[in-house]
């Protein structure tokens, strides 16, 4: 069985690059951005003040306490328009321009406003609160390189470099195709007790959204080959079309077959990973299309997502980052196994502990269980042939 690193490596060596669009900001959230954004100006664009308070000459106030007579009054928004004369203070708020010959702004805690004159009582040093032009940015700068995904944090500072539109990666197409006799939609009456609620393809569309991607869900099909052969002969409309259950060894289990003969080139099928192993990854439409049958149990779909579907979104779409994260926390109680040949990839939860990252592994860990991913954030990793891990041991996790 193909180890994990060489599977993901095949489907990243694999992704097709895909154009690039002119979106409005709003509606690039999530994507991934197709261009350097430059900055067209300084930033701050003029010297202002980080807090209320005084603007005072830094002398005027190093031996403070001092009491300086006060000119006048600058809100945010306030054209500096004059001169600051020694011995002298000027009523500022946060943002204001600093008047000409200003060199400190004392915080308002730190005085007493009395007829017209303002009592300093504490020294500050030279430039104290005073927030620099172009400190954070200068004009020609790049502030955002092209392959950045996008978060709220970029859209705003994107917002405030008046981008009204933004260049991004065009949305990977992704269809979403359920199998299963026993599988029911939402809103369908189960009608038998082994019939099962769906949950895969709503897995899939969200984690498709998350990433940038746009989900087609092209529903639930029966096992039988007539129907699903109709269903995959959809592949030419899409980036990448994936299925969920019927990927494994049972005789009803047609995907392989199927998708060859709709024109797939498989490139692997079983994975040495736990859950997810009977994975299958190929290409179609000359390798611009990528093809993911993905195993039917519930946390087979949600990880076979996370540690392979997604780094391939992401890269279709010129992410620099698109890798899994990894870090390592110590373990918090004893974890063994009673087979180690996969690699597991065990739900787990990371916090820190006073200064150390610990990782504690969900109670309930079969590939049936989506509880598993309550309060979860991160994978705990357990390495080809090793049965046990010691709690107190340092353990790999990748970061959902
Ligand atoms: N003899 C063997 N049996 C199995 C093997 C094996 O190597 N030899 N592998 C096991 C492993 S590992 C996995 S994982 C599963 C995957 O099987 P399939 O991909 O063929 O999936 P199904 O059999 O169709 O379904 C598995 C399980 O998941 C439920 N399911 C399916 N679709 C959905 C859905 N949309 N939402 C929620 N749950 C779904 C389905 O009811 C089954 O319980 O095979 C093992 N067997
Ligand atoms: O690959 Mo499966 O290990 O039961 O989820």
């Amino acid at each position: 069985m193909m180890p994990y690193e060489e599977a993901l490596s095949i489907v990243l060596s694999h992704c097709p690059i895909l154009p690039t669009e002119k979106v409005c900001l709003l509606d690039a959230l999530g994507r991934v951005l197709a261009e350097d954004v430059i900055s067209e100006e300084d930033r701050p664009s003029f010297d202002n003040s980080a807090m209320d308070g005084y603007a005072v000459h830094w002398e005027d106030i190093k031996d403070a306490p001092v009491e300086l007579l006060v000119v006048g009054e600058l809100p945010a928004g306030a054209e500096e328009t004059f001169e600051l004369p020694r011995g002298c203070a000027v009523k500022i708020f946060t943002g204001a321009p600093i008047p000409k010959g200003a060199t400190a702004v004392v915080p308002v805690e730190y005085t007493e406003a009395k007829n017209g004159k303002v009592l300093i009582k504490e020294a500050f040093k030279e430039g104290a609160n005073i927030r620099r032009k172009g400190e954070e940015l200068k004009a020609g700068e790049i502030v955002l390189q092209k392959g950045t995904i996008l978060r709220h944090y970029e859209i705003g500072l994107l917002a405030s470099l008046n981008k009204v539109q933004v260049e991004v990666s065009r949305r990977p197409r992704v269809a979403v195709l359920s199998t299963g006799d026993e599988i029911k939609d939402l809103g369908e009456t189960i009608t038998k007790p082994s019939q099962i609620r769906t949950s895969n393809g709503y897995t899939l569309m969200a984690g498709i959204s998350l990433v940038g991607g746009e989900p087609h869900y092209l529903g639930i099909v029966p096992d039988e080959p007539d129907k699903l052969k109709k269903a995959l002969s959809q592949l030419e409309d899409y980036d990448v079309f994936i299925t969920t259950g019927g990927v494994s060894a049972g005789e009803r289990d047609y995907i392989k077959t199927l998708v060859e003969e709709v024109g797939v080139k498989v490139h692997f099928h079983k994975v040495r990973i736990k859950p997810a192993k009977p994975i299958l990854f190929g290409t179609y439409k000359e390798g611009k299309g990528l093809f993911f049958g993905i195993p039917g149990n519930p946390v087979s779909c949600a990880m076979a997502f996370d540690l392979i579907v997604k780094p391939a979104l992401l890269k279709m779409q010129s992410a620099k980052d698109y890798m899994p994260k990894t870090l390592w926390a110590k373990l918090k109680r004893d974890f063994s196994r009673r087979d180690p040949e996969r690699r597991e990839f065990v739900r787990a939860v990371l916090s820190l502990e006073g200064q150390q990252l610990v990782c504690d592994y969900s109670p309930k860990l079969q590939s049936h269980m989506l509880t598993s991913y309550v309060g979860a954030n991160c994978y705990m990793v357990v390495r080809e042939g090793v049965k046990e891990l010691k709690g107190g041991e340092l353990v790999e996790v990748v970061l959902f």
